[in-house]
């Protein structure tokens, strides 16, 4: 082997130890609706992708793909090194573990408070037995989000805002590497908003996660993106730093930022 061919080994080596999930010609269609046209992505460790697109374009079905709630027609897709259509049901469950997933909704059960709503991943998931240590769990997401003190509230009791705080808790209790958020911010006022934004990029550099973050909040992409994809017809059609994006020449692009 000479020089050149070590030096080349070697940045092939860097980049899969750093890249999370990568996607690779992924295509999905509903009967004759074809969804994914040729979805490309690579998510880096440490970094946030906010995918901006109208509504309709697909960009629930692919994180739904990569959580592996939905298996893809064509294309690859790895997730912290391994493809999901080839997990077994096992690895499923641990990559389900190592990816969290926030729902629009939150997803919190309304007839648990919130101390059991949090427990619940750790009981039933992560099969947690240890009464201090699923306490000292709870009362540490708690903490993470700024809501120590709702922990004894019903969901009901709660604001818009506090109550995605509780389903931010309950997607990192289980310490996830990677987190999928699908429209964070839908349904709140801009103030909660920008701060539920803020939120998501403390506790990514508290739990050093990587995220994909989907949203038609442009003050969220601001806030939380080391990196925009623009998604438009079934693909990627632009990728840059929110400031590199607001300069697209590109009239699909430009009117995302006007
Ligand atoms: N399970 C499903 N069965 C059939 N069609 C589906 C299914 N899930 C999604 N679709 C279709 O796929 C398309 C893309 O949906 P998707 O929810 O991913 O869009 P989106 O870009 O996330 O939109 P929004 O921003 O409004 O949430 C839509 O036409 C939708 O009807």
């Amino acid at each position: 082997m000479n020089d050149t061919d070590t030096q080349e080994q070697e940045v092939v080596v860097q980049d899969t130890d750093n890249v999370v999930i990568r996607i690779q010609h992924l295509k999905k269609s509903f009967d004759d609706n074809e969804v994914l046209k040729d979805i490309n992505l690579e998510l880096h460790k440490g970094e946030n992708v906010v995918v901006l697109g109208r509504s309709g374009q697909g960009k629930s079905v692919t994180i739904q793909c990569i959580a592996g709630l939905m298996l893809q027609d064509e294309g690859s897709l790895e997730v912290l090194g391994k493809e999901v259509k080839e997990m077994t049901r096992d690895e499923i469950r641990e990559m389900r573990i190592r990816v969290g997933f926030l729902f629009q909704s939150g997803a919190l059960y309304d007839s648990m408070t919130v101390k059991e709503n949090l427990s619940f991943p750790l009981t039933r998931v992560l099969k947690l037995k240890d009464k201090q240590e699923i306490e000292k769990r709870i009362h540490e997401s708690l903490e993470s989000v700024g809501l120590e003190d709702a922990i004894d509230k019903y969901p009901s009791d709660l604001s818009g805002g506090m109550r995605k705080r509780v389903g931010l808790a309950r997607t990192l209790i289980l310490r996830p590497e990677i987190m999928l958020y699908d429209e964070p911010t839908t349904g709140l006022d801009p103030i909660t908003s920008r701060e539920i934004s803020e939120l998501i990029v403390a506790l990514q550099e508290k739990y050093d996660t990587s995220s994909i973050i989907i949203t038609h909040d442009m003050s969220c992409a601001r806030i939380t993106a080391d990196r925009i994809v623009v998604m438009n017809e079934g693909k990627y059609i632009a990728t840059g730093t929110y400031d590199e994006l607001t300069r697209s020449p590109d009239e699909l692009v430009h009117n995302f930022f006007k």
